[in-house]
C-alpha cells in the first residue's frame, strides 16, 4: 500500500472526495483512500453502528454499537492518519443541507450506498453540479445464505458528461438477460416458496398484529368472503379486554394457519393442479393445556430494552441454526406473541419489523415455518429466516475490499482526467477463464436519465385504469400483474400464487381509485411489473383535445424508448415501443429512459420510510405523487454466458 504508485502526486493530494455511504464498501474505501494519498475526505452516512455491521465494516468495535458510522469511521482513520481532514455528516444524503453548492465543493463522488433512491438522488445532485460520480455496489446470491457474494459493478460517470446513474441502469438492462438464462436453476437453490411465506409471516401478519391497525391489511381477506360467519373477522386480531393472552395467541393460530387454510381449502378450483395445504390447529401440534408452561420470563431478564427480549431464551432455546419442528415453531410463535403482549404492549399498533428485533424475527421465523408446513414447504431456521426477512445479504469483506481499491482506481482516473481509461469492473463470482475481475467500457451516458416518461391524455374522458392497461401493458410491455404502491415485499419470477396476484390487483385497484379524476395540476404515478424487469414513473397531465391524425389513441406518451433492442433481449417482456407520436419517439431514439431502468428481477425492495414520503410530498407540492418501492442493492449478477456478454462489448 505504501508503495502506491498514486499516494504522492498532487492531483490524489489537492482532491476533495465526497464518499457516501459508511457501511460494508464505505469503511474499506476510506481506509483505501486514506492510504492512497487522499488528504481531505469527505463522509456522509446516516447509520449508526449495529453489531451485525461488526463482522466486515471492520473500523467499527463492539464499542461503537449505537454511535455514528460516519464519525466513528472518521476517527477511527485518523488514528493510523492523524494529519488528513476527514469531516464526518452523521445524516441523510437526501438532507437539504447536501445541495448542488454542497456537492460543487468536491472534485469527485464516491457511493458506497445500498439502495436506489439515495444513488438516484445522489445522481441526481451530481449531474445537476457538474461533478463526477463513481457508482459502485456489491450483491449476494440473493436468499442463499449458504453461497457467497455474486458479482459486484463499479462503474463512472465522465467527468464533463456526469451521468454515472445512467451506466449503472445501462448495466441493468444487459445483466437483466443474463440472470433471466440463469433463473431456473438460481430459483430452486433459493426455494422461493418460503420467501413466499416469510413475506407472508412479515408483511401480513406481523403488521396485522403488531403494527398499524389502520392499515390496509390483506390477511383476512378470504375470511370477509365467509360474509356467512356470523363472527365479525376483525375481531380474531384485536385483543378482547380481558382475554388471557395465551388464549389470544391460539385464537390467532388457529385462525391463520387452521381455518383460513380450510377456508381457502373450499374453493376447489384453486387446488386442481397443486398439492394441497394443511391446515394446521394448535392443539393439534401442542398439548391442549396451555403451551407455555415451559416458558420462563425471567431469562429476559427484564430490561429496559424491548429488542433485547427472546422467546428463545425464554424457553432455553439457544441456537439459531437449529430448525425448528413445528411444534417448536408453534412455540415459539405463541410465547413471541405473549412476550410482545406482556413485555412490549406500548409498542404494539407502531411495531414494523426490524431484522435487529430479536423477538420480531422469532415471530417471524416460527410463523413462515408454520406456514411453510401447512404448504409441504421446507422448513428453515431463525437464521435464514432472518437474512430472508431482512433482506441480508451475507457480505464478504474481501469482495468489499476489492471493489474499494477499484472504486478508488477509477476515482484517479477522474483526477488525471483520464476518460479514455475508465471501466466498470465485474468482479466474478466464478472467475471465467481465470478472470477474477472484468473491466469492461462504460455504457454512452443516458442524457434523458432522470426524466420521467410524460403521458398527456384527456383524464375526463380515458379512465385511468384503461390508460394503464394501454400504455404500461401494451406500450412499456408489462405483459405481467402491476404492482403499485405495495408494503414491502418480495417476490420472484415465474409461477406467482394466484392468491399474490389477487392481492397485487387489488392493490392496483386501490391506487389507480384513489387517482383524482381528472387530474389537475398533474400526478406521477409509479409502475412496476412484479418480475421488476421494468419500472417507470409517468407524469400525467391532462390535454383536452387531440389531433385526431397525429394521436389517433387520443394520447401522448414523452420520453419511452425500447430499453434494449429486441434482438439482445429475447428473454424480456419488452414493448414493441410503436407509439402514437412516433415523431417525439424517434427524437428520443438515442436515448435511453432512465427511469424506465431495469432493475434485477431477483431484488429485494421496500418503501421508503415515512419521512422520505413526506419529503418527496412536500418537494411535490400540490403534485399527488405515489412513491413505489426502491430496490436495495441496486446491483448486477454476472453469471453463466459471459460470450454473450463480451463478444458485444469487449
Ligand atoms: N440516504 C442515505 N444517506 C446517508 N447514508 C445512507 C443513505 N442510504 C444508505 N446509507 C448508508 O449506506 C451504507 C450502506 O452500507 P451497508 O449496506 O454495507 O451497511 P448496512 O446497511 O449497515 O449493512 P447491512 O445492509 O448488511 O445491514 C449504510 O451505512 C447506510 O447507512
Ligand atoms: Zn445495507
Amino acid at each position: 500500500m505504501a508503495s502506491s504508485p498514486f499516494h504522492s502526486t498532487a492531483d490524489i493530494k489537492g482532491a476533495t472526495v465526497l464518499m457516501v455511504g459508511a457501511g460494508g464498501i464505505g469503511c474499506e474505501l476510506l481506509k483505501t483512500l486514506a492510504l492512497s494519498g487522499f488528504s481531505d475526505i469527505h463522509i456522509i452516512d446516516m447509520d449508526t453502528i449495529e453489531v451485525s455491521n461488526l463482522n466486515r465494516q471492520f473500523l467499527f468495535r463492539q464499542s461503537h454499537v449505537g454511535q455514528s458510522k460516519a464519525k466513528v469511521a472518521r476517527d477511527a482513520v485518523l488514528k493510523f492518519r492523524p494529519n488528513i481532514t476527514i469531516t464526518a455528516y452523521h445524516a441523510n444524503v437526501k438532507d437539504p443541507d447536501f445541495n448542488v453548492d454542497f456537492f460543487k465543493q468536491f472534485n469527485v463522488v464516491l457511493n458506497g450506498l445500498d439502495n436506489l433512491d439515495a444513488r438516484r438522488h445522489v445522481n441526481r445532485l451530481c449531474l445537476a453540479a457538474d461533478i463526477p460520480l463513481v457508482e459502485s455496489g456489491t450483491t449476494g446470491s440473493l436468499y442463499m445464505s449458504r453461497e457467497k457474494r455474486s458479482a459486484m459493478s463499479v462503474s463512472l460517470n465522465q467527468p464533463r458528461r456526469p451521468i454515472p446513474f445512467a451506466l449503472s441502469q445501462a448495466l441493468h438492462q444487459r445483466q437483466l438477460m443474463l440472470i433471466t438464462l440463469n433463473l431456473g436453476s438460481r430459483y430452486e437453490a433459493a426455494g422461493p416458496w418460503f420467501v413466499h411465506c416469510i413475506v407472508w409471516a412479515k408483511d401480513l401478519l406481523f403488521a396485522k398484529l403488531l403494527g398499524d391497525k389502520n392499515q390496509d391489511n390483506d390477511l383476512n381477506v378470504r375470511s370477509s368472503d365467509a360474509a356467512s360467519s356470523s363472527k365479525n373477522v376483525e375481531d380474531v386480531f384485536e385483543r378482547r379486554r380481558g382475554e388471557e393472552i395465551e388464549q389470544y395467541g391460539r385464537k390467532i393460530f388457529d385462525h391463520v394457519f387452521g381455518y383460513n387454510i380450510e377456508l381457502a381449502l373450499s374453493n376447489e378450483e384453486t387446488w386442481k393442479n397443486r398439492n394441497r395445504p394443511k391446515p394446521i390447529y394448535s392443539k393439534d401440534v401442542l398439548p391442549k393445556e396451555l403451551a407455555l408452561q415451559n416458558g420462563n420470563m425471567d431469562n429476559n431478564h427484564a430490561s429496559d430494552d424491548g429488542l433485547s427480549v427472546s422467546a428463545m431464551a425464554s424457553l432455553g432455546m439457544k441456537n439459531p441454526q437449529d430448525i425448528w419442528s413445528v411444534k417448536e415453531n408453534s412455540t415459539i410463535f405463541l410465547e413471541a406473541l405473549k412476550l410482545f403482549f406482556t413485555k412490549r404492549e406500548k409498542e404494539i399498533g407502531n411495531l414494523s419489523f426490524d431484522k435487529d428485533d430479536q423477538l420480531a424475527v422469532e415471530f417471524v421465523t416460527a410463523a413462515a415455518n408454520i406456514r411453510a408446513a401447512s404448504f409441504g414447504i421446507p422448513l428453515h431456521n431463525l437464521f435464514e429466516a432472518k437474512g430472508i426477512a431482512g433482506n441480508i445479504v451475507h457480505a464478504v469483506a474481501t469482495t468489499n475490499a476489492a471493489i474499494a481499491g477499484l472504486i478508488v482506481i477509477e476515482a484517479i482516473k477522474v483526477l488525471r482526467n483520464d476518460t479514455k481509461s475508465y471501466r466498470m469492473t465485474y468482479c466474478l463470482e466464478h472467475p471465467s477463464r481465470n478472470m477474477l475481475l472484468m473491466p469492461v467500457e462504460p455504457f454512452e451516458p443516458n442524457k434523458s436519465c432522470y426524466t420521467p416518461l410524460s403521458l398527456e391524455i384527456n383524464t375526463n374522458r380515458s379512465k385511468l385504469k384503461d390508460l394503464v392497461e394501454k400504455i404500461v401493458k401494451a406500450k412499456l410491455g408489462m405483459n405481467l400483474p402491476l404492482i403499485m404502491n405495495a408494503s414491502s415485499l418480495l417476490y420472484e419470477a415465474g409461477d406467482v400464487e394466484d392468491d399474490m396476484i389477487a392481492i397485487y390487483e387489488a392493490n392496483l385497484e386501490k391506487v389507480l381509485a384513489e387517482l383524482p379524476s381528472p387530474v389537475t395540476g398533474g400526478t406521477m404515478l409509479t409502475v412496476e411489473d412484479y418480475q421488476q424487469e421494468l419500472k417507470c414513473n409517468i407524469n400525467i397531465k391532462h390535454r383536452e383535445e387531440f389531433d385526431e391524425e397525429k394521436e389517433p389513441d387520443g394520447m401522448v406518451l414523452l420520453g419511452w424508448t425500447q430499453p434494449v433492442p429486441a434482438a439482445e433481449n429475447k428473454n424480456q417482456s419488452v414493448g414493441n415501443g410503436a407509439s402514437t407520436s412516433d415523431a417525439t419517439m424517434a427524437a428520443a431514439e438515442s436515448e435511453k429512459d432512465d427511469d424506465t431502468g431495469i432493475v434485477s428481477p431477483l431484488k429485494k425492495r421496500k418503501l421508503p420510510d415515512d419521512s422520505d414520503i413526506s419529503k418527496s410530498a412536500v418537494e411535490t407540492k400540490n403534485h399527488k405523487q405515489l412513491q413505489v418501492i426502491d430496490d436495495e442493492d441496486d446491483l448486477v449478477v454476472l453469471e453463466g454466458n459471459l460470450d454473450g456478454f463480451k463478444k458485444r462489448r469487449l
